[in-house]
């Protein structure tokens, strides 16, 4: 599991002061990707005495008011940075960033890659035993999955909604691992609203099409997606893959891109996404059938207030 702490993350008001008089504020976390590299670049202007326009300029892309759209500029654009609280670049890091190795410029890209935190050993051993064991003993009570849409042959797997000698702890864990996560996905942190848990098992010939887990109004403020994966060991069954979609920007909206990021379902970790990245869970082989040998997930979504 990744040792980041959250201690010194704080939520800082980022107005960015572009060419042409036009300027755009979002609230970013202290050690947010964006914000470092918005930093950066100033830096390497910073540098070049005059700027003749010789240093690379890179596309920045950055989702605004819940992902409903998004900011995008070349690097050049960028004019000043106002923080709220003060930051400033260390000095030394900006004399680096003054003599900078010349680079190749960025490739131009529409295609914006889906973040996903992955850790391993999210039990310990003692609890992973204990829940398998667990879903043995309420094999019977798990049930056929539907979709929200109703749709045949979308999904196969079976579930179980109430298991509360696991969800209970599985949702105060995924709360305290928050602070940790958000930051990796660009995510300012917030209070969660609600956290969900189902347990899943998929067997042979089990499957779930491409769909996001906030498209209807009842799942609207799901912010993060989270798949704890488990099995029997030895892992007695192949595929169930989640392929998680990248993005691309069309009219100012999200579309799903043709690349992904493909997520193994290995014991004991667990998977953090945004919940309205385009997903799928890859056909899953276990010529042996028993239930026992199922791809087993705690999987669930962290809700925000609105
Ligand atoms: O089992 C997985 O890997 C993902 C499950 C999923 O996408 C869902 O339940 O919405
Ligand atoms: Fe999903």
């Amino acid at each position: 599991m990744s040792s980041q702490t959250s201690a010194a993350v704080q939520t800082v008001k980022v107005t960015l002061l572009l060419a042409g008089g036009h300027q755009y504020t979002l609230s970013l976390p202290s050690n947010s990707p964006i914000l470092v590299a918005v930093m950066k670049v100033l830096a390497s202007q910073t540098g070049n005495t005059v700027n003749n326009g010789s240093s690379p300029s890179q596309l920045f892309q950055i989702p605004l008011n819940d992902d409903r759209q998004a900011l995008c500029f070349p690097s050049h654009q960028l004019i000043g940075v106002l923080t709220e609280p003060p930051l400033y670049v260390q000095q030394q890091k900006a004399q680096q960033m003054a003599t900078p190795a010349p680079q190749p410029p960025a490739p131009v890209s529409h295609t914006i890659t889906s973040r996903f935190v992955h850790l391993d050993n999210f039990l310990s051993d003692k609890e992973c035993d204990r829940l398998l064991k667990y879903v043995k003993k309420r094999q019977k009570d798990f049930t056929s999955t539907t979709t929200s849409t109703g749709q045949a042959d979308y999904r196969h797997s079976t579930v179980l909604y109430h298991f509360p000698e696991f969800s209970e702890m599985i949702v105060e864990r995924i709360k305290g691992m928050m602070p940790e996560v958000l930051p990796q996905l660009d995510r300012p942190l917030f209070e969660p609203h609600d956290i969900e848990a189902q347990l899943t098992a998929h067997n042979d010939g089990h499957y779930f099409k491409l769909h996001n887990d906030n498209g209807s109004p009842d799942t609207a403020n799901r912010e993060l997606t989270y798949v704890y994966y488990f099995h029997n060991q030895p892992k007695n069954f192949t595929g169930g893959e989640l392929l998680v979609y990248d993005s691309t920007i069309k009219n100012g909206y999200y579309a799903k891109a043709d690349t992904y990021q493909r997520v193994e379902p290995r014991h004991n970790s667990i998977v953090f996404f945004l919940s309205r990245y385009l997903h799928e869970v890859l056909p899953v082989r276990c010529s042996s059938k028993k239930f026992t040998d199922s791809r087993f997930t705690i999987n669930g979504w962290v809700r925000r207030s609105s």
